[in-house]
């Protein structure tokens, strides 16, 4: 396939979308060309004073990346493509790039400008289907955590807490313990598929984005392909003529409104229970089993923390797992799992953090007024390194929680299996 370059556009082109915590997104606003026209570009960033890219040499040939292999070959056999943008490559040029961050770089918040920017030596970029522009509006959730951990490998310190109390709940009370907004927003009501919970949730989002003024990622909405605060009137009212009857703007009326519809959306959608699926299907032994397995299994090797040396996959690799785990993973016993599946149980961890720290953009379907395509984006491959840095930050987490006396129980209601694997341990 011949390549697509970036300079065959212009950087005043391409306006500022969004960004995380390692790529930032541009959507392609130029003359009508059927390469670009409804995709957005997705470039990696760089953290200031980082080596990451030391290695990269802006005039040689780089590899792709990687993110586009891993949803072709990997995600696209756990979840229908369908549910997912399409990517593909762009080859990128330093002097373009340099030129796009004079541009842009101002519509950046603060505080990413100031940790980070657009990786300039690069030469590969990705292409992706625009899911904000093109319509009236847009709604990105970032779920997080579905699910509880089973009993089974949790040690006695932090089983009564993390079996009632959700990943999500206790690390926004750890952030709100280091300054950070908080929010009353819990996964498990948004993963329930009840009603009345995924309004609850839903409700909570809206408070979140409402009371940060927008800065909480978990609930992001776009009017005419931007990104809206809710101090913006002009698009307020734009959310309102879209949800609203009456186009009241009365902030309990839209908040109402919009509950309403995407609780529509997502109930009728199979992607949160997807989710939620592979989250508590890849976590099976929660980051405390793996470690205790890890452990055991590599006395002798680099005990310097859980992954700690261990290489990333291949994308080979990769697919050998998928087929693993859409086979025999479902029949191993894993309340004791075996030190031969050591490796199969450290990428089930990545894949499940992936799946953990993706994201859904809601819009409305182009002819039908109330009916929405729900798509899942950010499918990074997450590597073996950040392993240590989830144990220890699973630690932190619990034992500030445990201090703090709270007690908050989230329930989750997919957690069948849990008595039997109670059980089934304490028999063993
Ligand atoms: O650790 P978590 O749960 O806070 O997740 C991180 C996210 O924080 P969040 O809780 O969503 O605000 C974090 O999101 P933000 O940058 O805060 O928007 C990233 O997604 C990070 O992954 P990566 O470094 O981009 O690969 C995420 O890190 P990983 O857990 O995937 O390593
Ligand atoms: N296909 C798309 N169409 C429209 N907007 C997109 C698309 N992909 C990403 N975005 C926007 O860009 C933002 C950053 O993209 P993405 O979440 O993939 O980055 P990330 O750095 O991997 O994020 P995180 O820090 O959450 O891991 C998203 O939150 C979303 O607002």
């Amino acid at each position: 396939m011949t390549p697509t370059f970036i300079t065959e556009t212009k950087p005043e082109d391409w306006t500022y979308v969004s960004e995380g915590g390692a790529t930032i997104v541009f959507s392609y606003r130029g003359l009508h060309n059927v390469q670009f026209s409804d995709h957005v570009l997705r470039l990696r960033k760089v953290a200031y004073g980082s080596s990451d890219n030391t290695l990269l040499d802006a005039n040689s040939e780089q590899p792709d990346d990687p993110m586009i292999a891993f949803q072709e070959n990997i995600i696209s056999k756990l979840v229908p493509s369908e549910f997912l943008p399409s990517l593909m490559v762009v080859v990128l040029e330093e002097d373009w790039l340099r030129s796009l961050v004079v541009l842009r770089d101002g519509d950046r918040p603060a505080e990413r400008r100031q940790t980070d920017q657009i990786d300039v030596r690069r030469n590969k970029g990705i292409l992706a289907t625009d899911l904000i522009g093109g319509t009236p509006i847009a709604m990105e959730i970032k779920p997080k955590w579905g699910f509880l951990p089973t009993e089974c490998h949790l040690s006695p310190k932090t089983v009564a807490l993390k079996t009632a109390t959700c990943r999500f709940c206790m690390h926004t009370s750890f952030r709100m313990k280091h300054g950070e907004v908080g929010t009353t927003y819990c996964p498990l009501d948004l993963f329930s598929c009840d009603e009345t919970r995924v309004r609850k949730a839903l409700g909570a989002l809206w408070a979140g984005w409402y009371e940060s003024d927008g800065s909480l990622n978990n609930l992001r909405f776009f009017v005419q392909g931007r990104m809206t605060k809710p101090d913006d009137d002009h698009s307020v009212q734009l959310l309102a003529h879209f949800f609203t009857a009456d186009e009241s703007t009365d902030v309990q009326n839209l908040q109402e409104s919009f509950t309403s519809a995407l609780a529509q959306a997502l109930l009728s959608s199979p992607v949160l229970p997807i989710l939620s699926t592979l989250q508590r299907t890849l976590d099976i032994l929660d980051v405390e089993g793996l470690s205790k397995l890890y452990t055991q299994t590599s006395s002798g090797f680099s005990c310097d923390g859980l992954g700690s040396s261990v290489p990333d996959p291949s994308m080979e690799e990769w697919e050998d797992f998928v087929e693993v785990y859409q086979s025999d993973h479902h029949s191993w016993d894993h309340t004791v799992p075996s030190p031969g599946h050591l490796r199969h149980y450290l990428m089930a961890y990545l894949l499940s953090a992936t799946f953990k720290d993706c994201s859904i953009i809601i819009r409305p379907k182009s002819a039908q007024v109330g009916s929405f395509d729900v798509t899942i984006i950010d499918m990074d491959i997450k590597s073996m390194d950040r392993l240590g840095k989830w144990e220890k930050l699973d630690k932190k987490i619990v034992e500030h929680y445990k201090s703090s006396g709270n007690q908050r129980r989230c329930i989750d209601n997919q957690r069948i299996s849990q008595s039997g694997c109670t059980q089934l341990s304490k028999w063993r």
